[in-house]
């Protein structure tokens, strides 16, 4: 397997530009396909997630036009579902962004489309999401273990005036029924069971929508209603904002060993929860400055922090590795749904953490970090995980190196990751 050595980084200074918001990029894209007329997509990522979005609407008969760099696209909106008359079969890799909303919308569509997904996308849940489809007349058959991916979705005509929705596993299933319900006749409502996780994400659904001209009624996320006679329109341009999960490294970069970082493509106007990190950073002793397209971070001392981070799950993996650089225990909790991700983050963090040196207490749904004195020299497995790997290049701001192993785990979201950091470093 391939490794990468990082030597010792003294110090990181200057202003990185974050890569388009996968998020945004892989709703935007279903979105303008559903659409009625065309949309030109700006600044859209171009890493593993999207390009499995991508894949997925060619085969459903989706024309759009790919730049070179891949970062724009035009694409002509179907003016409705999908509608194909020979079986599909999708590969959509490990993509949650992809794979959620998807089943949704085929399941809406008309055809018949067999959904899979790499190993990892084998086991993590989607069965809520599936039931709650089958309550209103979908017809979706799970091929290898009931509940999970690989499945066959028949299209059907839905009838969703009424669905409920477990909260407690991912925010995926609603954003996945949000977006497919203009799909259906009628007025939908959509009650949540349990505790919605991971909610700033509704945020960005329901922002997208609207952008595409559908609204719904937001009731304190306990309940959602689409009225009926609301359809996509293509809204013409669409800009993606820079990842503010992808920005998370970098501003934990500066905080730990700045000199003062800025990070563009996203600031105090992004509809993302995890510009909320920065936050964090700076509970922590972080100087923050917000800008509309802009936020920086100057190092100072850092402190450890007792946090609640259910709101920002990707981007508090960062913390986790920026506690390595704090003074005290950090403790990092509501965080179960780690769990259910690219591996199982809280396991995966617990055991590399450990390889440096730190002191982990691992719990059902929260960790504790303490670092040591010095941190060991590690070779760092990363579960192909993207976020172990950006999170652990991290050790490298001490004065141990670290060798992070597979680190081309990082193109699901952010392929070149590592050149952006050493645009930033001096060793
Ligand atoms: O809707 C989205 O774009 C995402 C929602 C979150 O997942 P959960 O809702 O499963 O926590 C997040 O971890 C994922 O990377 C992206
Ligand atoms: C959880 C993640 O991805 P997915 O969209 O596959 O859920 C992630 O990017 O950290």
């Amino acid at each position: 397997m391939e490794s990468l050595r990082l030597e010792p980084i003294s110090k990181v200074n200057g202003t990185v530009n974050v890569p388009g918001s996968k998020s945004l990029s892989n709703r935007a894209l279903l979105l303008a396909a559903l659409s009625k007329g065309e949309t030109h997509l700006t600044n859209l990522l171009d890493s593993d997630d999207i390009r499995h979005m991508l894949n997925a609407l060619s085969k459903l008969g989706i024309q759009y036009q790919l730049s070179d760099c891949k970062t724009e696209c035009v694409v002509q909106g179907n003016n409705g579902a999908f509608n194909v008359t020979e079986p599909v079969e999708l590969f959509l890799g490990n993509a949650g962004t992809a794979v959620r909303p998807l089943c949704a919308a085929l399941a809406a569509s008309k055809g018949t489309f067999t959904v899979t997904g790499e190993p990892r996308m084998e086991e993590r849940p989607i069965k809520p999401l599936i039931d709650a489809l089958k309550t209103i007349g979908a017809d979706i058959v799970c091929q290898k273990n009931e509940g999970f991916v690989p499945m066959v979705i028949s299209g059907a005509e839905l009838n969703g005036t009424n669905i409920r929705i477990d909260g407690t596993l991912s925010s995926q299933f609603l954003t996945a029924l949000l977006m497919m319900s203009p799909l259906l006749e009628g007025d939908t409502t959509i009650n949540i069971e349990g505790d919605l996780v991971s909610k700033p994400y509704i945020d960005i659904t329901l922002d997208t929508m609207a952008k595409f001209g559908v609204e719904v009624e937001n009731n304190q996320y306990q309940s959602f209603v689409i009225r009926a006679g609301q359809s996509y329109i293509a809204p013409g341009h669409f800009l993606v904002e820079g990842d503010a999960s992808s920005a998370s490294y970098f501003l934990a970069a500066g905080a730990i060993k700045g000199g003062t970082v800025r990070v563009t493509g996203v600031g105090s106007e992004s509809i993302q929860g995890d510009i909320r990190f920065a936050d964090v950073l700076e509970a922590m002793g972080a100087n923050i400055s917000w800008g509309n397209d802009y936020i920086e971070v100057q190092g100072a001392p850092l402190k450890a922090v007792d946090v609640d981070l259910n709101h920002i799950p990707d981007a508090a993996m960062t913390i986790a590795t920026a506690a390595l650089f704090a003074e005290g225990t950090t403790r990092i909790s509501n965080i179960y749904t780690w769990r259910l991700k690219e591996t199982d983050r809280l396991a995966a963090m617990a055991t590399e953490l450990r390889k440096v040196g730190a002191e982990v207490v691992e719990g059902e749904d929260f960790i504790e970090i303490t670092p040591p004195q010095q941190l060991s020299l590690a070779s760092i497995d990363t579960y192909d995980d993207h976020r172990m790997a950006m999170c652990f290049s991290l050790v490298a701001l001490s004065n141990t190196p670290v060798v992070i192993n597979d680190p081309g785990c990082t193109a699901k979201t952010f392929p070149d990751y590592f050149q952006r950091l050493s645009s930033i470093s001096i060793i």
